[in-house]
């Protein structure tokens, strides 16, 4: 099972439970506690003995195991780390002891279980907090961005509705983002949705200090797109906030671990983040939540009062702390993953340009112009019907939007957003590239691509059309072209 993993830099796989030869840092952890604990140490320990006689048989192997580089042995190349990464074995590794023998409620007083689990909740804590530059105390753990984004936005809404009652975002937000403010809408709430500058995405800093009103209790504008990557100004979006007495929300849910960050730097005073867009376990994440100056939000859940209140229910520790780990290692591997990432990136690429004629970039992004996300690459192939290439595509997994809009035949509403006609909206396709993305898996996809887009293009008539050098926008169409 190992050997299909590509080795992790200055690694040593040595158990089948694959351990880091970096281990995370255990400085704020007791030494035996679970939560730092290695399992060769476990080994040792009597509480622990069971565990390490534990078999993790191949079908339950993570999808960081099997799939990556795996392109050519049957399974598709994974080219989708915008709707999901796969879990760092690091991080798997973390995690295991908190859902083994570390079971206890880490809310329980009493006991030795509930308070190894509380201290790793608290190290988790510590952890995210440190790769954003804030403290621990201002970080809330959700289930992830969805949750925190509803928590932000009708929380902070919600709360100072009697002096405030209007909130800004914009029209390329996240669904979970745009959905809470239409729930705010029909709550009698007025929402201005700014629209992006076409190509690049980007929000017109003088068309949000236009909106801005003595009314706006809130600005959510998102940091990295999921679609087309760009990366937003936040720091000039935070000071016109601050300077206009509004809170500044971000969704950073694509851009924690992979562009450095820190929320005072950039004048953020509630962030949302998902650990597994940065190779943590599914379903969890946080909310960011400054303290100075304070922003009051109304708690979402009602409950045990967990989180201070604002957060009621049974933490989930063993993913937590999962979330802490990858948090961890993504500040550690910040520079090495970016370097990867972009050389296989530019590599996609240029290799895609060289080989297949009228590609366009969508956002700017992917690295052309410097004010997109890298790792996000989106793509529009011209003349060719983006479902017909996908389903060509099977052995690629690829998207050709968000994860949660990608059944509905629609054009991307973020492309829609930018300009991008129909057409071109309706053959894009978005790459994502993450830290364990292999140059094998570039090559596979760019031949892939560089076979189909070529087949598909000769059944088209409209590219036989332009090859005869006929111009389209010419010609009169008896009904609408699509
Ligand atoms: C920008 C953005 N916000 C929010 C989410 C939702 O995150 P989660 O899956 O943690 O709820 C995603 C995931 O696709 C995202 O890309
Ligand atoms: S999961 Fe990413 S768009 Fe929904």
């Amino acid at each position: 099972m190992l050997s299909l993993l590509r080795p992790l830099r200055s690694s040593s796989l040595r158990s089948p439970l694959a351990r880091s030869a970096r281990p995370l840092s255990s400085k704020d952890g007791a030494s035996d506690s679970p939560t730092t604990m290695t399992f060769e140490k476990m080994a040792t320990d009597k509480r622990y003995q069971a565990t390490t006689d534990i078999h993790v048989p191949e079908t339950a192997a993570p999808q960081a195991f099997s799939i990556q580089g795996e392109a050519l042995a049957g399974k598709p190349a994974y080219l989708d780390a915008q709707a999901t990464t796969p879990l760092d074995p690091r991080v798997l590794d973390h995690m295991l002891p908190h859902l083994l023998t570390g079971y206890g409620n880490p809310h329980s007083r009493t006991h030795e279980y509930g308070w190894d689990s509380e201290k790793a909740v608290e190290l988790a804590r510590g952890q995210v907090g440190r790769l954003i530059g804030a403290d621990a105390k201002e970080v809330t753990f959700t289930s992830g961005a969805t949750e925190s984004n509803n928590m932000a936005i009708k929380g902070v809404a919600r709360f100072y509705k009697k002096r405030k009652d209007h909130i800004i975002t914009t029209q390329t937000e996240h669904k979970c983002v745009l959905d809470s403010c239409r729930v705010l809408e029909q709550e009698g709430f007025k929402v201005t949705y700014l629209p992006v500058q076409e190509q690049t995405g980007l929000v017109d800093l003088e068309e949000l200090e236009a909106a801005l009103t003595p009314q706006t209790s809130l600005v959510s504008v998102m940091a990295v797109n999921n679609e087309i990557g760009t990366i937003q100004p936040l720091k000039e979006i935070g000071a016109l906030c601050r300077a206009n007495k509004t809170f500044f929300h971000t969704d950073a849910a694509q851009m924690i671990g992979k562009v450095e960050l820190d929320v005072h730097d950039l004048n953020i005073d509630l962030m949302s983040m998902s650990s597994h867009k940065v190779y943590g376990p599914k379903g969890v994440g946080a909310l960011y939540v400054r303290r100075r100056p304070r922003v009051r939000l109304e708690a979402q859940m009602s409950g045990g009062g967990q989180e201070r209140g604002l957060r009621s229910g049974t933490l989930p520790h063993p993913i937590i702390a999962g979330f802490g780990a990858a948090c961890e290692l993504a500040g550690q591997e910040l520079a090495h993953d970016h370097e990867h990432i972009s050389r296989l990136a530019n590599k996609l690429k240029t290799e895609i340009h060289a080989r297949i004629p009228q590609v366009v970039v969508n956002g700017g992004a992917g690295g052309v112009d410097g004010n997109g996300y890298i790792g996000c690459v989106n793509m529009s192939f011209a003349y060719v019907e983006g479902e017909s290439l996908l389903m060509a595509l099977k052995n690629v997994a690829v998207s050709s939007g968000s994860a949660c809009t990608s059944a509905s035949l629609e054009p991307s509403y973020v492309l829609r957003a930018l300009g991008v006609g129909d057409e071109l909206a309706h053959s894009s396709l978005r790459f994502g590239i993450g830290r364990f993305t292999t140059e094998q898996e570039i090559d596979f996809v760019v031949d892939l691509l560089d076979q189909h887009v070529t087949r598909l293009r000769e059944m088209s008539p409209l590219w036989e059309m332009v090859q005869e050098g006929i111009d389209l926008s010419t010609i009169k169409w008896s009904q609408d072209a699509h």
